[in-house]
């Protein structure tokens, strides 16, 4: 019999038999309580643990959320990062990590939409959880963005990362954080200035984070929105999904008229933040992956508008 006559009469081992076969072994005996009011609580157990704890909770937790969007595509379905955490005191041993994915599908069942309201409330609902004093949310995803050639008109999609942080204190109140990162077109002004022709550019990464405002408005401001106009209108140009050879031209003339250094994004932005009304304070990164170089270039600047000063 050969190997395809001998596999055609293959007769396999149930599936309890093969599982055994690849190491598999008996339950052994059963000495612990199966009933959870029965079971040891060490989370809850009272003692001098040395220190408070800052934060403990989880990470990296993958969930499809929905967002809204004052750009097109206005309701969008994406999958949103989480972590969720509390300060824990000095006399507790640790926190009960069940009741936070417990919190995120019951408002899943409730039609989570991620808007700042609903993340606050969402928040202070689960320091009362948690019976902590204090709670924390962040939630990462992509937006997306519809995004036209500027001759052609002929559409198609972009996306920027971006972050939402909440804070809970039962003391203190809320603060709120939002974070986005756009990537623009950057043409560097010493090339420019220093070749008889042509000049090297490359894909500029624009960080932002920015503490809001407590008046903060979401029904009024699309916070997202906002951000990447801040980072795109200052950029040597925008970056398209879809361009036609009018609408490259265009975009590659406008570049060359508008050369930026990684410093002149930072300060340039920084100055359309420090006038959106609804900032409060905020950082600024520009990275730039250098055509030229196998390494980036990269400038942050931070500013505090209460304080009216840089780091
Ligand atoms: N505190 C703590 N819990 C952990 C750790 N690693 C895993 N766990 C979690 O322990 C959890 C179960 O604990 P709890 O949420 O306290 O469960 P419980 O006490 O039955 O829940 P409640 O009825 O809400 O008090 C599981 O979700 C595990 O993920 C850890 O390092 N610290």
């Amino acid at each position: 019999m050969n190997q395809t006559e001998l596999n055609k009469n293959k007769q396999l081992p149930s599936k309890k038999e093969r599982h055994k076969l690849f190491g598999s072994v008996d339950p052994g005996p059963r000495t612990k309580p199966e009933q959870k009011e029965k079971m040891v609580d060490l989370q809850n157990s009272k003692k001098d643990f040395l220190f408070n704890i800052d934060m403990v909770g989880i990470s990296n937790v993958k969930h499809p959320i929905q967002i809204p969007s004052q750009l097109v595509p206005q309701i969008q379905t994406t999958i949103g990062t989480f972590t969720f955490g509390s300060s824990i005191a000095q006399g507790s041993k640790g926190t009960n990590m069940s009741r936070f994915t417990e919190q995120l599908d019951k408002y899943h069942h409730e039609g989570f939409a991620i808007d700042i309201e609903t993340l606050k409330k969402f928040t202070k609902e689960l320091a009362g959880r948690l019976k902590q004093e204090d709670a924390e949310v962040e939630v990462s995803f992509p937006w997306f963005f519809e995004r036209k050639g500027p001759y052609s008109d002929l559409a198609g999609m972009n996306h920027a990362d971006a972050t939402i942080k909440v804070l809970y204190d039962h003391t203190t109140g809320y603060d709120v954080t939002v974070e986005l990162t756009g990537k623009i077109t950057t043409l560097c002004p010493c090339s420019k200035e220093i070749s008889e022709y042509s000049a090297h550019n490359q894909r500029g990464n624009v960080s932002m984070s920015v503490k809001l405002t407590e008046d903060f408005d979401e029904q009024q401001i699309d916070w997202k929105a906002a951000l990447l106009e801040a980072a795109e209108s200052n950029a040597s140009a925008r970056i398209h999904p879809v361009l036609k050879r009018p609408d490259e031209k265009m975009v590659t003339e406008q570049a060359y008229e508008n050369p930026r250094f990684v410093e002149d994004i930072v300060r340039l932005v920084a100055a359309d933040l420090y006038e959106y009304s609804f900032v409060e304070a905020f950082e600024v990164s520009c990275r730039n992956e250098e055509s030229i170089h196998l390494h980036d270039a990269v400038a942050t600047l931070s500013y505090d508008k209460k304080q009216e000063k840089t780091r």
